[in-house]
C-alpha cells in the first residue's frame, strides 16, 4: 500500500525525444462558479495525449475545494515548509484530495531546458508563482531550468493507464491500454508534506479524477506534522538515509533517524543508549521487512487444520505491535485483512467485526473495492464463503471417522456372528 512513494531514481540515463510528445494544459472546471478552472500542465507522448485527454478519460469538474481543512503548510526550522495538522485527524481519514500542476515523463527531455520553461510556462500565473516557491534541491549546473529542478526534488510517480470501463476494455481486449511509462505529478500542497521515517500519512493516485488523495496513515495530534514516505522506510537507518541522500540530496533529521536533539554534545552513555535505540529499531525493521516470510503464513492455516487456530492470530498481533512502535502503519492493513479473515475462518463474530472495522477504516482509501467487500460481510459475515470453515471441516472429519468406525463394527458385527 502505502502509497506511491517518492521515486527512487526519477531519471535514469535515457532520455525523451521531445518532437513526439505534446504539451497540453487542462482546464478543470471548477465546483464553485465564481472559482476559476484548475489547471494541469502536461508534457506526454502525443498518442497518450490523445487517448488520456479525450473527453471519456477527463473529470467533468475539479475536485471540490475544502472551506475547513484539517491542514496548514508552515515553515520548519530545518526543512523548509511542511504540512501541520490543525485539528486531530483520525486514522484512514482524507487529508486533501488534490490534482497535480503538473504531469511530466519520467525520463529527462532531450533538449531539456526550453521544454521545461515552457512547462511552467503553460501555468496560469497564480498556480506558476505558488509552484516556484517549491523546494528546489537540484544545483543550477545540472539543472539549469528551475522548473526541472522542483520537478525533480518533488515529483511523485503516476501510473496514467486510462481506467478500466467497459469501453476500453472490450476496445483493447483486456484493458491494457498500452501506456506501461511512468510519469511524475507536482502537486502544490502535498508536495509540501517531508519525508518520515515513521510517517502517519501516505497518498494514493486516482487516474479516473486525476487527483492523489492524501490520508493518515495513523491518529494525527493538531499541530503534529503530517509527513510521507519517499524511500522504503523497513530498510536500517544507515540504507534509508544513504538512499535519501542519494536520490533526494537530503540528510533525514526525522526523529527516528535522529532519536535525540542533534544541538548539545552529549555524553558517551548517551551516544551508546541512542546506538541501541538504533540498532533495536533496525532490527524491528529487519524483522517487519520479512515477517510474512518468516512466520506463521496466512494461506498456509487457512486451508490446514493440523495448525493450531491461534498461530497466525497471534503472530499477526506481534506484527502490529511492531508496527506501532516503527510507526510503520503502511504496513498495517496487510495484517488487519488477514486477522479479519482468519477470525471469519474461525467462525468467531466479535472479533471478525472488530478487525474488519479497523481494515475498513484503514483502507477505505487505499483500496475502496476491498473495503465495499468487507462491508458486506459485515452486513452479514455469513456471507463469507469460508465463514467458521475450520469448526465446519472438523465436524465433517468428525462425523466421517464415526461414520466410518460405525462401518467398520457393522462389518465386524456380521464377521463375528
Ligand atoms: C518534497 S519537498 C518537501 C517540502 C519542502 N520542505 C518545502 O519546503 O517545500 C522535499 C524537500 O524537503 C526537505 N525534507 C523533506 N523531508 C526531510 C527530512 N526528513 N529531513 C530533512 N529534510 C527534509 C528536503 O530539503 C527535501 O529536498
Amino acid at each position: 500500500m502505502a502509497g506511491d512513494n517518492l521515486p527512487e531514481e526519477l531519471y535514469p540515463s535515457a532520455s525523451l525525444d521531445l518532437p513526439s510528445y505534446k504539451l497540453t494544459t487542462i482546464l478543470l472546471p471548477s465546483p464553485l462558479l465564481e472559482r476559476s478552472p484548475i489547471p494541469i500542465a502536461t508534457l506526454l507522448p502525443s498518442s497518450l495525449s490523445t487517448t488520456l485527454l479525450s473527453a471519456n478519460n477527463i473529470p467533468s469538474q475539479a475536485i471540490p475545494y475544502s472551506s475547513d481543512p484539517s491542514y496548514e503548510i508552515l515553515s520548519t526550522p530545518t526543512k523548509g515548509f511542511g504540512m501541520f495538522a490543525t485539528r486531530l485527524i483520525e486514522a484512514g481519514e482524507l487529508i486533501l484530495n488534490e490534482h497535480p500542476v503538473l504531469i511530466v515523463p519520467e525520463i529527462p527531455l532531450t533538449d531539456g531546458s526550453p521544454a521545461w520553461d515552457n512547462l511552467g510556462l503553460s501555468l496560469p500565473e497564480r498556480e506558476r508563482s505558488e509552484m516556484l516557491t517549491m523546494a528546489n534541491c537540484r544545483p543550477v549546473e545540472e539543472c539549469p531550468s528551475p522548473v526541472e529542478g522542483i520537478v525533480r526534488t518533488n515529483a511523485l510517480i503516476l501510473d496514467l493507464t486510462p481506467p478500466r470501463t467497459k469501453k476500453n476494455k472490450r476496445r483493447s481486449g483486456n484493458g491494457d491500454t498500452g501506456s506501461s511509462q511512468r510519469f511524475g505529478g507536482v502537486f502544490l500542497k502535498i508536495n509540501r508534506c517531508n519525508h518520515s521515517c515513521g510517517p502517519n500519512a501516505a497518498h494514493k493516485w486516482d487516474v479516473s479524477n486525476l487527483s492523489s488523495k492524501l490520508y493518515a496513515l495513523r491518529k494525527i495530534e493538531p499541530g503534529e506534522e503530517i509527513t510521507i514516505f519517499y524511500t522504503d522506510v523497513t530498510q536500517s537507518r544507515d540504507a534509508r538515509r544513504a538512499e535519501l541522500k542519494r536520490n533526494h540530496r537530503f540528510l533525514c533529521t526525522c526523529p527516528y533517524c535522529l532519536p535525540s536533539p542533534l544541538s548539545a554534545p552529549i555524553s558517551t552513555e548517551a551516544k551508546a543508549s541512542i546506538a541501541s535505540i538504533i540498532s533495536e529499531s533496525d532490527e524491528n525493521r529487519y524483522q517487519l521487512r520479512h515477517w510474512l516470510s518468516t512466520h506463521p503464513s496466512y494461506l498456509k492455516w487457512s486451508t490446514d487444520l493440523c495448525r493450531a487456530d491461534d498461530t497466525v492470530t497471534t503472530s499477526h498481533r506481534l506484527a502490529l505491535d511492531l508496527i506501532n512502535k516503527e510507526s510503520a502503519h503502511f504496513l498495517q492493513h496487510i495484517f488487519l485483512e488477514e486477522l479479519a479473515l482468519c477470525y471469519a475462518i474461525l467462525g468467531d463474530e466479535d472479533e471478525f467485526r472488530f478487525w474488519a472495522k479497523e481494515f475498513i477504516q484503514k483502507c477505505k482509501i487505499e483500496d475502496p473495492e476491498r473495503a465495499d467487500e468487507f462491508e458486506g460481510w459485515l452486513e452479514n459475515p455469513k456471507r463469507y464463503k469460508k465463514w467458521a470453515w475450520r469448526q465446519k471441516q472438523r465436524d465433517l472429519r468428525e462425523f466421517d471417522s464415526y461414520f466410518s468406525l460405525s462401518h467398520d463394527l457393522g462389518h465386524s458385527k456380521r464377521r463375528y456372528s
